[in-house]
This record gives C-alpha cells, sequence and structure tokens, in this order.
C-alpha cells in the first residue's frame, strides 16, 4: 500500500491574515503563534512581508531565529529592495523560504501596476533569479491568477521554474472561482506548462463566495501538493481557505481525499483561540471545527441519539480536535433522555413521576430562559424535591405594580388540596403579595429576613429569593427561584410557611 500524498500546510496567518483590517498582532503575539504553528506541524510559515514596515522585519526576522523545523517564509514584491529585504529577515531561519509575486491578470496589469505583459513577463524571470541567489527554496505567485488569461498565465509560470522557482502558487485572490473551475485550472496548468514536475504546485484561496476551502481540496484532488490558509480562516476581507476546515476535511474524507498532512489536529482549538483572543475577533459560534456549537446539540432527537451513539450526529471526535468533550446544551429543544442524563451527571436520580414533574417544569423555564444553566436545574429540582408534601402549594400569581399603583396580588393557592383565592394591596408589590398569602393562611410570624440574587447571569436570569420567618420563637427559611422575581418570593415565602407549621405541629406533638 502506498502513503497518501503528502499536502504541505503553507500558514499565512501572520501575513495575509494580519492583513484582515483590524487584525495586528504585536511582535510578542507573532512569536508566540509561530512557536504554536510548528508543535502544531505546519510545513511553511509565513511570517509577514518584510518590506512593508521595521515592525514586520522584525518578527520575520524573529520567527526565522527562533524557528527549528518549519519553513520560515517571507512575502516580497518583485522590485529587488523588497526582495533583499527579505532575503535579510528569513536568513537566520533552518529552512529560509522567500516568496515573490506580481499580478498577471488583464485588470492588475493596466490599472495597478500600469505594466504590459512583456514587462510583467521580465519581472518574474528577473524577480525569480534574483530571491534564487538567497535561497534554493523560491516561491512564485501569479497573483489574480484565476482572472488571467490562460496562455499567458503558462508563460509567466514557465518562466518562474525556469529561473528556479521551486513552489508554484496560483492564487484565487479576489475569491472569484469556483470549486470545478479551479481544479479544472491546476490540472489543465500542470498538464501545459514546460517542467510542472520541477515545483511544487500551490492552491491560495479566498472567501469573497465562501468557497475558499472547496476550491482548496479541488485544486489538491487536481495535483495542487501545498495549500495556503490561515487559522480561523483570517485574512484579507472575507479571508483564505480555514486551516482547520481544509485539514479536518481531508482527514475525515481520507476515503475519497486521499491525502495527508503533518497537522495533528488536537492543537486546532487551541490555536483558534489563540488567534482569536490576539486580534479580537471572536469566532463565530457555528464555524467548522472550532466553533462553540460544533460539537454541541440542543435538540432532543439529536441528543438522544447522541447518548445512543455519538456517531449519529458528530462525524469527528472533539478530543481529536482539541475540544474537551461534546455539550449536550439543555434549552426547549431537549428531550427526556438528555435531562434525565443531565441530571445523573449532577447527581440527581429522579425517576417515573418526579422525573416528569421536573421535566414539564424545565420545559416551561426553558420556554421562558434562553439559555438553561447547570445551576437553573439544580435550584428546579431542589424546589421540587422541597415542595413534596407541603401542605400550602402554590398555583398562580398575578401582580399589577408600577408607578400608578397600588400594588395588587392576586394569588390561587391549594391548602390541603382545597383551592383559595386572596386578593390583597400591599406597599409595593411584594408586599402585596405576602399579604395576599397571609389572607389565604394567616399567621402571627414575622418576616426577618427577605433576599434576593440572580443564580446566572443575564436579565433573564432566574432570581432566587430566600424568605425568613419568625413565629413563637421558632425560624423557618423558605428559598425558591423563578425567572419572575414575584413569582420566586410568592414560592420562597410559601415554603417558609410550611416549614414553620411542620415545626410549630412537631413542637406540639412532642
Ligand atoms: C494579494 C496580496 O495580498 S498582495 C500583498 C499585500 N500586502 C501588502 O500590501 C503589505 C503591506 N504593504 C505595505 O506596507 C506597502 O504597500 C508597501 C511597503 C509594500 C509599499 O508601499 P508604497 O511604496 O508606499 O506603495 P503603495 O502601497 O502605495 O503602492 C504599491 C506599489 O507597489 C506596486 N506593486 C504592487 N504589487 C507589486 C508587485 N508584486 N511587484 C512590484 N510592484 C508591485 C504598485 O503598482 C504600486 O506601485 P507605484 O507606487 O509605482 O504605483
Ligand atoms: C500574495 C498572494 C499570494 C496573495 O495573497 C493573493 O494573491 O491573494
Ligand atoms: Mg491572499
Amino acid at each position: 500500500m502506498t502513503a497518501n500524498p503528502h499536502i504541505r500546510i503553507f500558514d499565512t496567518t501572520l501575513r495575509d491574515g494580519e492583513q484582515s483590517p483590524g487584525a495586528s498582532m504585536t511582535h510578542t503575539e507573532k512569536l508566540e503563534l509561530a512557536s504554536l504553528m510548528e508543535d502544531m506541524g505546519v510545513d511553511v510559515i509565513e511570517a509577514g512581508f518584510p518590506a512593508a514596515s521595521d515592525g514586520d522585519f522584525a518578527a520575520v526576522s524573529a520567527i526565522a531565529a527562533q524557528s527549528k523545523s518549519a519553513i520560515i517564509c517571507g512575502l516580497a514584491r518583485s522590485t529587488p529592495s523588497d526582495i533583499e529585504r527579505c532575503a535579510e529577515a528569513v536568513k537566520k531561519a533552518a529552512r529560509p523560504r522567500i516568496h515573490t509575486f506580481i499580478s498577471t491578470s488583464p485588470v492588475h496589469m493596466k490599472h495597478k501596476l500600469k505594466m504590459g505583459p512583456n514587462a510583467v513577463l521580465e519581472a518574474v524571470g528577473r524577480s525569480v533569479a534574483q530571491a534564487r541567489n538567497h535561497t534554493d527554496d523560491v516561491e512564485w505567485s501569479a497573483e489574480d491568477a484565476t482572472r488571467t488569461d490562460f496562455d499567458f498565465l503558462c508563460k509567466c509560470i514557465d518562466v518562474a521554474i525556469a529561473s528556479g522557482a521551486t513552489t508554484i502558487n496560483v492564487p484565487d485572490t479576489v475569491g472569484y472561482s469556483h470549486p470545478d473551475e479551479y481544479g479544472a485550472l491546476f490540472r489543465r496548468l500542470i498538464e501545459n506548462v514546460p517542467n510542472s514536475d520541477k515545483a511544487i504546485w500551490s492552491a491560495h484561496c479566498h472567501n469573497d463566495l465562501g468557497l475558499a476551502v472547496a476550491n482548496s481540496i479541488s485544486a489538491v484532488a487536481n495535483g495542487a501538493r501545498q495549500i495556503e490558509c490561515a487559522i480561523n480562516g483570517l485574512g484579507e476581507r472575507a479571508g483564505n481557505a480555514a486551516l482547520e476546515e481544509v485539514v479536518m476535511a481531508m482527514k475525515v474524507r481520507e476515503d475519497t481525499l486521499p491525502f495527508s498532512t503533518g497537522i495533528n489536529p488536537i492543537y486546532l482549538s487551541r490555536a483558534s483561540a489563540m488567534v482569536s483572543r490576539i486580534t479580537g475577533f471572536p469566532v463565530q459560534y457555528n464555524k467548522a471545527i472550532v466553533g462553540k456549537n460544533a460539537f454541541a446539540h440542543e435538540s432532543g432527537i439529536h441528543q438522544d441519539g447522541m447518548l445512543k451513539n455519538a456517531e449519529t450526529y458528530e462525524i469527528m471526535k472533539p478530543e481529536d480536535v482539541g475540544v474537551a468533550k461534546t455539550s449536550l446544551v439543555m434549552g426547549k429543544h431537549s428531550g427526556r433522555h438528555a435531562f434525565r442524563d443531565k441530571l445523573e451527571s449532577m447527581g440527581y436520580f429522579l425517576e417515573g413521576d418526579a422525573l416528569n414533574d421536573a421535566f414539564k417544569r424545565f420545559k416551561t423555564l426553558a420556554d421562558k430562559k434562553k439559555h438553561v444553566f447547570d445551576d437553573d436545574i439544580a435550584v428546579l429540582v431542589d424546589d421540587q424535591l422541597a415542595a413534596e408534601g407541603e401542605r400550602i402549594v402554590f398555583k398562580r400569581l398575578r401582580v399589577v405594580c408600577g408607578t400608578d399603583g397600588p400594588q395588587t396580588a392576586e394569588i390561587d393557592l391549594t391548602v390541603e388540596g382545597e383551592e383559595k383565592y386572596a386578593i390583597a394591596r400591599g406597599n409595593g408589590p411584594v408586599d402585596a403579595v405576602f399579604n395576599a398569602i397571609r389572607q389565604i393562611v394567616p399567621h402571627d410570624s414575622v418576616l426577618d429576613l427577605y433576599q434576593v440574587h440572580a443564580v446566572t447571569g443575564g436579565t433573564d436570569a432566574q432570581a432566587t429569593v430566600s424568605v425568613r420567618l419568625n413565629g413563637e420563637g421558632i425560624m423557618a427559611t423558605g428559598r425558591s427561584s423563578d425567572p419572575d422575581t414575584l413569582v420566586a418570593s410568592a414560592k420562597a415565602y410559601l415554603h417558609a410557611v410550611n416549614k414553620l407549621e411542620a415545626r410549630k405541629a412537631k413542637r406540639k406533638a412532642a
């Protein structure tokens, strides 16, 4: 059996990625990222554009100096001064590469470079030869290759290879191509360019139409052996092909994409988090491989499938890409299987009616609340367990409050199974609620403490209310939680009344 062809992963997060508006990185951050890239197994690190600034030059030089085994590459225009500066910056690397480029499309040559095709051809030969004077690893790129006349592109590449280029990059600079077309371009170029076997062919795709990863994969299927990509798909405009996506596409679909890379995917999650932290660009929740939701399931049918066998809804293992584990997120789409599993993981073992009741209460809460956290579930179950066997049971509450007053509360309770209703006013909504309860359950105890705090964050957080009553020297504290603070208050008060009554009865019996 022959080994799968090796696809070189060329990471341009530090060069094309940094060109993304707002993504500038400090010297130290660049070194930190380059070091992680080496650990991860990146073959070529494009560390920057040394002629761009003294800062860029210093960063490329430092990355070259700290490098161990990866190729360290700098980008240069075809101008002699850019190439000299780049050569100087990468020279300390164990494996230095100069990457030089010039545009070849009619629109770029005419309007941007203001050069004719012959002048461009001359620049290709001269720049590659100059770069070869410094290193035997020279990459040449035809900027805007996908909008370039095919015959002219072939001529340029022919000259680049003849002048010593060892890697030929065919960028889809403006993200214009689509997979069939881009793959066919590689096939045609490799078939038509003389000495095409003397160079490694490289894909560099932008994501303006959301096709960067698909185009890169198509290039590989048609002869490319290097993919230029960036962590989190960072890069000019809509970005470059995302490194984590191209790597995992080839790994997961090795059956139809028989290629290998040197990347250890366990680092993918960490690399993504590092780039996000450094640039301040958040990772989209539904981003493939590294998004917060890439291994999270909320809907009941999927959660049930996942609990039975993870292969039902996951095509790769989260731990393979450095994500601790799949998360079954509890929300309004969750089902009973996942709810029970969650409870058990939190140490609650409910069965039968208790489980059904808790599940019903959980669904009611999830309908009201966007995020149901473990703490929310804990108080929900604790409340239910505490309420079991209580004499006075809360049913319904309606409160009128606001600036115009009077604050009024209407409450429905059952006392030993018998339905009771009361309406009362108060000095504020909480007072009105407690007065209404007192009408149904008259008692002499005094309110010692009333405290509210949020269980979880956000304006939809559950409020936990604690109420302490003191009657005839006996104290009882009630506690309850609900997204509605007044409902939590009523339930906490009743919880305390129930406890107080039970304690008084115990004392009498003693
Ligand atoms: C598709 C890509 O990603 S290309 C890489 C993009 N990266 C960058 O631009 C890196 C950051 N750039 C910079 O710091 C600056 O643009 C520099 C230092 C490179 C050049 O700065 P300046 O000399 O002020 O030129 P400016 O950026 O305004 O214009 C670019 C010049 O380079 C020319 N040019 C562009 N590409 C090339 C090329 N590959 N080879 C030769 N000349 C080129 C343009 O025609 C223009 O020339 P002109 O001044 O004669 O009109
Ligand atoms: C400089 C080249 C490789 C580039 O970034 C592009 O064409 O997108
Ligand atoms: Mg680019």
